[in-house]
């Protein structure tokens, strides 16, 4: 894939807040891709810099190897889905979708051919005389996306695209979007700060924090390979024991011994966090062998969740509770009820240090 988008060094600040502090990105064409982040890390900002409403203080922007700061944004092969959907009230779905078209000058046969086809891609065709508000909320999404979609733009913004929906619909939409990016071949960039449906639907994602990409990679390297705490934290469930590198993992912290974990080059006595996923951790009951590496904890509640166990255990001297993930099949299961002894093991290489 080649790219489509290169942002280089790009700066924002809203006067004392720093909203972007050197970005560096490329997006490829044809890619989906998520800008993910927890509330104010700057992902709207950047989204409305490609847009052309806001102007970077600093930095470069290209789209195509042409400069994009200085184009306006109406002349920006770039459209832009908003949250609140932005339908004109007053319109059959079918104008609100032909309108960016005829303010373009497309006119009878072709505009008529290509509003059916972007309706027909969404599944409005039988409500194409009906005005928005006879709309569900789903179906008034599905508008703003054929509107934004019927002027083939080479890439669409979506700023959390799926908030206004509820959590059924949101699911649906999750696949329908990327059914969309792929049947279109247009590169689709979603602001989110539901790092769930980013995983399940970007090609690539940048985990962003207090203005800068704290990661950047696909959702798999994410969630295996975080570069640091906060990504850790950020993505799904994970467990942070604190301590120092030491030979073989960690010396944890409140624990007098090394906990296994792959070093990553650490050099002994550097402060760090070991990473383990809650699916990763193997608990059995009774307490561990001598020999062994298990951690001994009691169980300190038990969820079910439906296909999953999740548990809690406390190990004394670890500030908090291991959280494991155990697979509803497994035999063990009776025995593991709140107060039980257990014992908490992971393989070396399951377990990452983590600094920062
Ligand atoms: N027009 C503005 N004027 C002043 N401050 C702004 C403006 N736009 C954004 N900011 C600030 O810049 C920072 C980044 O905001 P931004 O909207 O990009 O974050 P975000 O990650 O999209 O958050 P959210 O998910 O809450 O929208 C925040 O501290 C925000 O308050």
């Amino acid at each position: 894939m080649t790219g489509l988008i290169q942002i280089a060094a790009v700066e924002k600040s809203f006067g004392p807040v720093v909203a972007l502090a050197g970005i560096d990105l490329e997006i490829r064409e044809n890619e989906f891709f998520a800008l993910l982040g927890p509330s104010g890390c700057g992902k709207t900002t950047l989204l409305r810099i490609l847009a052309g409403f806001e102007t970077p203080d600093r930095g470069r922007i290209a789209l195509d190897g042409r400069d994009l700061v200085a184009m306006p944004a109406n002349r920006r092969p770039i459209n832009m889905m908003f949250q609140s959907y932005a339908l004109f009230p007053h319109m059959t779905v079918e104008g609100n979708v032909a309108y960016g078209l005829e303010m373009e000058g497309v006119r009878g046969p072709e505009l008529k051919r290509r509003t059916a086809e972007a309706l027909a891609m969404v599944q409005l065709e039988d409500v194409a005389r009906r005005k928005p508000h006879l709309l569900s909320g789903g179906q008034r999404q599905r508008v703003a996306l054929a509107r934004a979609l019927v002027k083939r733009p080479r890439l669409l913004l979506l700023d959390e695209p799926l908030a206004a929906l509820d959590k059924k619909l949101r699911d649906q939409m999750r696949l329908e979007l990327k059914r969309l990016q792929h049947e279109t071949g247009i590169t689709f960039l979603i602001v989110t700060h539901d790092q769930e449906e980013a995983l399940v639907m970007a090609d690539r994602i940048a985990l962003m924090n207090q203005g800068q990409i704290a990661q950047l990679g696909p959702p798999r390297a994410l969630y295996e390979e975080p570069a640091n705490r906060f990504v850790a934290d950020f993505i799904g469930l994970m467990n942070l024991i604190e301590g120092r590198a030491a030979p073989g993992g960690l010396a944890a912290q409140g624990l007098d011994r090394v906990l296994p974990a792959a070093e990553g080059g650490l050099p002994a006595g550097t402060p760090a966090s070991l990473a383990i996923r809650p699916e990763r951790i193997r608990v059995r009951p009774g307490t561990p062998t001598a020999s062994g590496d298990g951690l001994a904890g009691r169980v300190e509640s038990v969820a079910y969740l439906g296909q999953d166990l999740i548990l809690h255990v406390r190990v004394v001297g670890l500030a908090r509770p291991l959280v494991a993930r155990l697979g509803a099949g497994q035999e063990s299961l009776p025995e593991m009820t709140e107060g039980a002894a257990v014992a908490c093991e992971w393989t070396k290489e399951r377990a990452r240090l983590l600094t920062n």
